[in-house]
């Protein structure tokens, strides 16, 4: 969304970012009450776009300029009660000082889209394995799932089965010793969650 910071009180032609974005971040300067005040409206918008799709977004309110600390118009409290309000997560930064600490802002940003999208999710996850690869004429390419729970390896001539990943409550713990080892009293074992795949 347009930034608060250039004094622009009402969010304006934000239909478009609305409908196109996972998240949220509304910026304002810790130098500068206005700034702040044009967050509500900002935040208002978000809302109610939220509400009449029933969906929800990860909203951050980011209180920019945190060098200009001499210069505070409005105060930390003031932003962790503005963001409690509207249930976003709240950070102060130095865009012109602090590259790891909006860097992290930006991370966490992701992080959270991910988890709503997990949270939303109407089905269980799948992952894809790849049974009979015929000919590899392609470099393969490495695709992780979204949720990190499986990988696998693409061919472009191969076949590609679907299968459903277990979920964690059918997972159990089995102990499993090598061949060589079973002949042996103290064969040594290892522990594995069955219904796992290891790739
Ligand atoms: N002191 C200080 N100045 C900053 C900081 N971040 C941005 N500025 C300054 O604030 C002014 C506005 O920055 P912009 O990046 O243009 O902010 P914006 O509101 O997103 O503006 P647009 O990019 O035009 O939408 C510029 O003069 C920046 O140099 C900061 O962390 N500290």
């Amino acid at each position: 969304l347009p930034s608060a910071d250039l004094y622009c009180d009402v969010p304006v032609n934000c239909e478009r970012y609305l409908n196109w974005a996972n998240a949220f971040m509304v910026v304002y300067s810790i130098d500068n009450k206005r700034s702040f005040e044009g967050c509500h409206q900002y935040l208002d918008t978000i809302s109610l776009h939220a509400k009449g799709i029933q969906h929800d977004y990860p909203i951050l309110l980011l209180g920019n300029k945190l060098d200009l600390e001499q210069y505070r118009q409005v105060t930390k409290a003031e932003g962790v009660s503005l963001a409690a309000k509207y249930g976003c997560l709240f950070y102060e930064v130095s865009a012109c000082l602090e590259f790891e600490a909006v860097q992290h802002v930006f991370h966490e940003a992701a992080r959270e889209v991910r988890r709503e999208m997990e949270r939303n999710l109407p089905v269980r996850p799948l992952f894809i394995t790849e049974e009979r690869p015929f000919l590899h004429l392609a470099a393969p390419t490495a695709v992780a799932s979204k949720h990190g729970l499986a990988s696998c390896t693409l061919n472009t001539l191969s076949t590609v089965n679907y299968k459903e990943i277990p979920s964690v409550a059918q997972a159990k713990l089995v102990t499993v010793k090598s061949s060589r080892a079973q002949s042996k009293r103290k064969a040594p074992t290892l522990t594995l969650l069955k219904g796992f795949k290891i790739f």
